[in-house]
């Protein structure tokens, strides 16, 4: 069974409002899959669905090649996972936390909470209560409290939410470290897209509840492009020019003064020595490489910020 997760046609209404609308989401088994999505787009949602915290109102969820309903929820013994924050009893101390959330689930086991421990740099914390951790390390213990159990896919909503960058850095290292090294499958959600491309393999675009696109990064890196845009009063000329006096086909005019010239072997530098050695003036030019926020851009029309 190759997918972890595969969703059919999922929505979610609440008091007649969508919230989610026939979602077909492909989780692989090994990846980490990154949800980006601005904020209210149905994130949150989708995850408290495939976490059998929340019922659907119409549509499938298959995890691990089973359906999830009310009756059946096999699956879920197999996931970990954090929506929204984690909270725990903030007087007790980690160890106390975990020993609480492992006999909720009936299932103790000292060895598999020091292991956890260890396995996210959370050793030789004993003594130090909750409250007095900083966020990063309570996202530390969330996931420790979501491994417990030793999941096979691990569920985040926006796990780096709030933290600074050190912070943000560490969880990244820590996601795909347990990528890596154990083999779990994650499925992350975040607003960034610069921090979510920064760890998934895969991206499933959400906007106003809809999947807009499943992509994995590796193709849209080899979709990107370098042109040249050069801004000009002279546009026709121009063009003639380039394609008489440098032989460069692959152009278009994008705007009243703007020509992007696609696959160039000719530099900025060749291009306006030689459109001013034919008396163009040329107002501006240089070479440009069509990035992801280009791409997702295009993909949700604004919707999602590359901040
Ligand atoms: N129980 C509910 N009742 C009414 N509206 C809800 C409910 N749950 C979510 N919504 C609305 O549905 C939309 C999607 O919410 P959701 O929390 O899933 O989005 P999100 O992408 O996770 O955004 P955020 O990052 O801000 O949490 C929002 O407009 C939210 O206000």
């Amino acid at each position: 069974m190759n997918e972890v997760i595969r969703t059919h046609e999922l929505t979610k209404a609440v008091k007649g409002k969508t919230i989610v609308s026939d979602v077909n989401l492909h989780v692989k088994r090994g990846e980490i899959y990154g949800l980006l999505g601005p904020n209210g787009a149905g994130k949150t949602t989708m995850m408290k669905m495939l976490t059998g915290l929340i019922i659907p109102t119409s549509g499938e969820i298959m995890l691990f090649g089973k359906k999830l309903t009310e009756a059946s929820k096999d699956g879920l013994k197999r996931v970990g996972s954090i929506i929204e924050y984690p909270i725990f009893f903030e007087h007790l101390t980690a160890m106390q936390n975990l020993r609480i959330h492992c006999e909720y689930l009936g299932f103790y086991d000292h060895k598999a909470i020091t292991q956890a421990l260890d396995m996210v740099g959370l050793q030789g914390i004993d003594d130090k209560k909750v409250k007095d951790f900083s966020l990063g390390m309570k996202q530390r213990l969330g996931i420790v409290r979501a491994m417990i159990t030793k999941p096979e896919l691990i569920v985040l909503d926006e796990p780096t939410n709030g933290l600074d960058p050190i912070g943000i850095k560490e969880m990244r290292d820590l996601i795909r470290m347990l990528n890596k090294e154990y083999g779990i499958t994650f499925l992350l959600s975040s607003h960034i897209l610069g921090e979510i491309e920064q760890v998934a393999d895969r991206i499933g675009v959400i906007q106003h509840g809809k999947l807009v696109n499943e992509v994995a990064l590796a193709d849209i890196r080899k979709l990107r492009t370098n042109y040249i845009e050069l801004v000009t009063s002279n546009v026709q000329k121009s063009v003639y020019l380039l394609e008489t006096e440098l032989h460069l086909s692959n152009m278009k005019i994008v705007q009243d003064k703007k020509i992007r010239i696609y696959n160039t072997g000719a530099s900025p530098s060749e291009i306006s020595k030689m459109l001013v050695s034919h008396d163009i003036e040329i107002e501006e030019i240089q070479k440009h490489t069509s990035t992801l926020e280009d791409y997702f851009y295009h993909q949700i029309q604004g919707g999602v910020s590359g901040e």
